[in-house]
């Protein structure tokens, strides 16, 4: 049959016009095979040149995909390699993200979708790759906001609770002590009424960096809502936890925070964790002692 010299110009238009739509893509087109015998190559590879280099690299991977798996974030490979293996054998779409990471120590975060179909010498997937370090980055800037404590730029509640059942389970599994302290401020109703909400929030920032400033980096310091604090104290026996408390009650107490009579104090629960029991009865007996302080007057660390 004749070949119609005009729809093969269209046709070339369109494969020109694809080709460029193509690499100027936020990402590639691709397709990737791996036989039976493991061998894995990229057979088209079109896009985002950040990605898989230009186009001698990936002319390599046309013939050999280990290249590209030497960039892989060594902590993101195994997790590829089950999502790329599940898919083989399922013929389900591949669907998973990974850290790309380039020789100068840059780093993209990729989603990979692509859908395989099977071939008699093995696996072939036709599929999108799409760089989402954006919104990686924005998502751990959400959740930094939902576990901060506007105030005091402290870890709030939910944070403390998340260390808490981890270090719960490490001091579970290895048997090594774990303290809580529960902190509040004396009268500080007190202190807003005669002073102002103003001069009461500064009080509360100035005292979060004061404990902040004697705590180690591994100490998680939280406040709790209102004018209540806890540290968790990962590694530490209530010994040691006892003296810290009684350092920050002294510190607190001898510190001038600009109140015009008088200075604030502090009433602190110790408790150190019993292996086997549940994060509610540690916050519990923490508490328990917390108002044992308050009742005994207060400015006073209680541990048992
Ligand atoms: N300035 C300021 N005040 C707060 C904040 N959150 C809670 N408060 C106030 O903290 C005060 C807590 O009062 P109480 O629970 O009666 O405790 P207290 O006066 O410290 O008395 P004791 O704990 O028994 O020594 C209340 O007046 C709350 O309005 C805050 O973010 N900023």
């Amino acid at each position: 049959m004749a070949l119609d010299d005009t729809s093969l110009d269209g046709t070339r238009h369109d494969l020109d016009q694809l080709k460029a739509m193509t690499e100027s893509l936020p990402g590639i087109v691709f397709q990737f095979y791996r036989s039976h015998h493991g061998k894995a190559c990229f057979p088209y590879l079109a896009g985002d040149s950040k990605i898989f280099g230009d186009s001698a690299q990936r002319e390599l991977l046309s013939e050999d995909a280990s290249h590209a798996f030497d960039h892989v974030h060594p902590d993101d490979f195994p997790r590829l390699m089950v999502a790329v293996e599940r898919s083989a054998q399922s013929l389900m779409p591949l669907a998973t993200q990974f850290r790309h990471c380039e020789q100068e120590g840059e780093e993209y975060w990729i989603a990979v979708r692509a859908k395989p179909e099977r071939l008699n010498s093995g696996t072939l997937w036709n599929g999108l790759m799409v760089n989402i370090t954006e919104q990686i980055e924005y998502q751990a800037h959400l959740r930094e906001l939902s576990d901060t404590d506007d105030l005091t730029g402290l870890p709030n509640r939910r944070k403390l609770m998340c260390h808490l059942k981890r270090e719960i389970s490490v001091s579970n599994r290895h048997g090594t002590p774990l303290s809580l302290m529960m902190i509040d401020i004396d009268h500080f109703k007190h202190i807003n009424d005669t002073w102002g909400h103003l001069q009461g929030d500064k009080v509360l920032r100035r005292l979060a960096e004061l404990c902040r400033g004697l705590l180690r980096e591994e100490d998680c310091l939280a406040r709790l809502g209102g004018e209540e604090f806890a540290v968790l104290l990962p590694l530490t026996p209530l010994s040691h936890c006892q003296k810290l408390a009684e350092r920050l009650r002294h510190e607190i107490a001898r510190h001038d925070f600009g109140l015009p009579n008088g200075g604030v104090t502090i009433s602190t629960g110790i408790t150190e964790h019993r292996v086997g029991e549940l994060r509610d009865q540690l916050l519990e007996r923490a508490d328990r002692r917390l108002y044992s302080a308050k009742r005994q007057g207060r400015n006073l660390v209680v541990g048992n």
